[in-house]
């Protein structure tokens, strides 16, 4: 029997062509969580993208699902625990989207320091009339060069961006889970304590995962330690406690906030809207590049269909999985 597959996402078509050889495919646009418990018992396999959430709920219906493939690196988004226990595989990407999502950190880290952003709002509305208005308006915009850049997370993405920003002519600090020596040797990271990152450094970069450990990772303890500093969020919005962040920008004690993630998506609303000058606020896309979508979209069909065949991908998330459902189990291809 062929398996039964929804993607859940607009899924690039050549990726998609490639899983419909192997297998029934439904394309379901980001359903609500209501819409995929009535569906869900229908399906062997789901891949999905970072705003479809898949709680528990939903896994408890899922009565034949054996496989979860993230179009992600992340997958925070995914009841992984339920997963593991209800014997559904759970898979990631990975090295196909960290230049991609690099060099976005890096944009939105030159967009708030040199307030492009801003500046494009400026002149769209009509508020050019003299070099004047520009040169009085726009106050204390300052270069990357010459900074000092601090990385927590430095997994594949956050090297990507070390290199980027050394490029730049910045002095690159870090903290991470495991201190890295080849980047170290590569650009000259240093390694500090993670409090020790925040206050030596001009800017703050958050690389890191959506974990227990990592939840307001940035709190209003440590935005205390960014008084007169940036921070750049191409993480997961749950790395910040925002309102602690928004009342940091409120008191001027952070100079700017630039990020691709909230801790509520999608945001049709927020606080931070306020802060046109202090913010870059980009709705969660930094690996949506037409390179980094087709390789994402290859490797998610390649994981789903290897655990359809009975292999063990080598990005499963939820490898203690094995234990509850081991892969001959899961072999339908
Ligand atoms: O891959 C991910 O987890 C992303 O959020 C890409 O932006």
């Amino acid at each position: 029997m062929r398996p039964k597959v929804a993607v859940l996402f607009k899924m690039k078509s050549k990726p998609l062509e490639e899983l419909k050889k192997w297998a029934d495919v439904d394309v379901i646009l980001y359903p609500s969580v209501e819409e995929l418990k009535k569906v869900i018992g229908k399906y062997d396999g789901l891949i999905v993208s970072p705003l479809n959430p898949v709680p528990g709920e939903v896994l408890e219906r899922a009565g034949r699902l054996k496989v979860i493939s993230c179009h992600s690196a992340g997958y925070d988004h995914v009841d992984v625990e339920t997963a593991t226990r209800k014997g559904i595989y759970v898979t990631k990407v990975a090295g196909v989207l960290s230049e991609a999502v690099a060099e976005f950190a890096v944009g939105l880290t030159i967009a708030l320091l040199r307030k492009i952003a801003y500046a494009d709002r400026f002149i769209r509305s009509g508020k050019w009339d003299s070099h004047r208005t520009v040169w009085s308006g726009f106050k204390g915009i300052e270069t990357v060069y010459g900074k000092t850049v601090g990385i927590l997370g430095m997994g594949a993405i956050g090297k990507a961006i070390a290199r980027r920003m050394k490029a730049m002519g910045t002095e690159i600090l870090y903290w991470s889970r495991s201190r890295k020596p080849d980047i170290e040797e590569e650009v000259g990271a240093r390694y500090l304590p993670l409090d020790d990152v925040l206050k030596e450094s001009d800017i703050v970069v958050l690389a890191l995962p959506a974990t227990k450990e990592t939840y307001h990772i940035i709190n209003e303890e440590r935005l205390k330690l960014l008084e007169g500093k940036y921070l750049v969020n191409i993480g997961r919005g749950t790395l910040v406690d925002e309102k602690a962040l928004v009342k940091a920008l409120k008191e001027r004690r952070l100079k700017g906030y630039a990020t691709d993630v909230f801790e509520n998506e999608p945001v049709r609303e927020h606080e931070l809207f306020d802060y046109e000058w202090e913010t870059v606020l980009t709705p969660h896309y930094a690996g949506l590049s037409k390179e980094a979508m087709k390789d994402m979209g290859f490797q998610a069909v390649r994981n789903l269909l290897a655990v359809l065949r009975g292999e063990v991908p080598e990005t499963l998330v939820n490898r203690e999985v094995l234990k509850v459902r081991p892969p001959e189990e899961v072999k339908m291809l």
